[in-house]
């Protein structure tokens, strides 16, 4: 099977030409594919297909094998990958996922494709869009209980899962310790994304992120604009960001069209055929 690494600030994914024939086990492959000692190594699958409705698809499959309704790196990276093999031939592309019709554009820098601006819709914040257990209303600022510790928890969703929790110093956490426990916390029935936050000023967060089905990874794109929007809603931030991840920066914006827009890079790093 040919394949083509990339990767959007350090989140990374093994991108997969479905157009012309959908291989049905990639669900099953994604623990050995995705391996970093025994397979290619990646965050994710992305899988690039064809649709009826709009100009492409794509899935995503987490490290773990479960399916997730979207992904903001791996959209950056989707583009730009339809972009510069032709498959589209226009430089805002119209994209069917499980959470709606996502729109990124290609951004030029010298004549040539650079970063990929995203208009990512609408964030959802009623408890049952989350999806997460208890009365209606939204989640901002409540307390979550895991093993005796409270935290207080703002969830937002991207068309995922997100939990946004905001701390004084990102490098004490043990994201590794509480990730887990809230991934898969009752709270949420279909599991969630954690994002860890430390505001540092109204324009500017640093984010660690725990990924529902793949882990600590270096940096969540629909993780970060969900921070964006729970950083305005508690007062931390105005509505235009950056947001500092351990494999680089992303500007998040949200605007008066009660979109949120995320911009940022996609490279491809090698592409290359493994033998299933
Ligand atoms: N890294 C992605 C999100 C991938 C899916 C996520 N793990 C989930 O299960 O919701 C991003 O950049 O948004």
């Amino acid at each position: 099977m040919k394949f083509t690494k990339m990767q959007g600030t350090g989140n990374d994914f093994i991108v997969i030409d479905c157009m012309e024939r959908e291989n049905k086990d990639l669900k099953q492959l994604a623990p050995k594919l995705c391996n970093r000692h025994f397979g290619i190594g990646a965050d994710g699958i992305i899988m690039i297909l064809p649709s009826a409705s709009e100009d492409i698809k794509m899935r995503i499959i987490n490290s773990d094998g479960s399916e997730a309704e979207m992904c903001g790196n791996g959209i950056r990276c989707f583009a730009k990958y339809i972009y510069t093999r032709g498959i589209i031939n226009k430089e805002k592309i119209r994209v069917e996922t499980l959470a709606g019709t996502i729109v990124p554009e290609i951004i030029f820098k010298n004549g040539k494709p650079d970063m990929v601006k995203v208009d990512m819709g609408e964030p959802r914040l009623k408890r049952s869009d989350i999806p997460m257990e208890g009365p209606e209303g939204e989640v901002i600022n409540e307390p979550l209980y895991l093993d005796g510790i409270e935290y207080r928890i703002t969830c937002v969703s991207m068309g995922n899962p997100h939990c946004v929790i905001f701390i004084d110093d990102i490098n004490a956490i043990p994201i590794k310790e509480i990730g887990p426990g809230i991934e898969n916390h009752k709270l949420f029935p279909q599991k969630t994304n954690v994002e860890f936050i430390q505001v540092l000023n109204q324009g500017e967060i640093k984010m660690k992120v725990w990924e529902r089905g793949a882990g600590e990874t270096l940096a969540c794109g629909t993780g970060a604009c969900a921070s964006g929007v729970a950083s305005y809603l508690n007062k931390k931030t105005g509505r235009r960001i950056i947001v500092h991840l351990p494999g680089g920066d992303l500007l998040v914006e949200w605007m008066d069209d009660n979109h949120i827009y995320m911009t940022g890079p996609a490279e491809e790093v090698f592409t290359g055929e493994i033998i299933l």
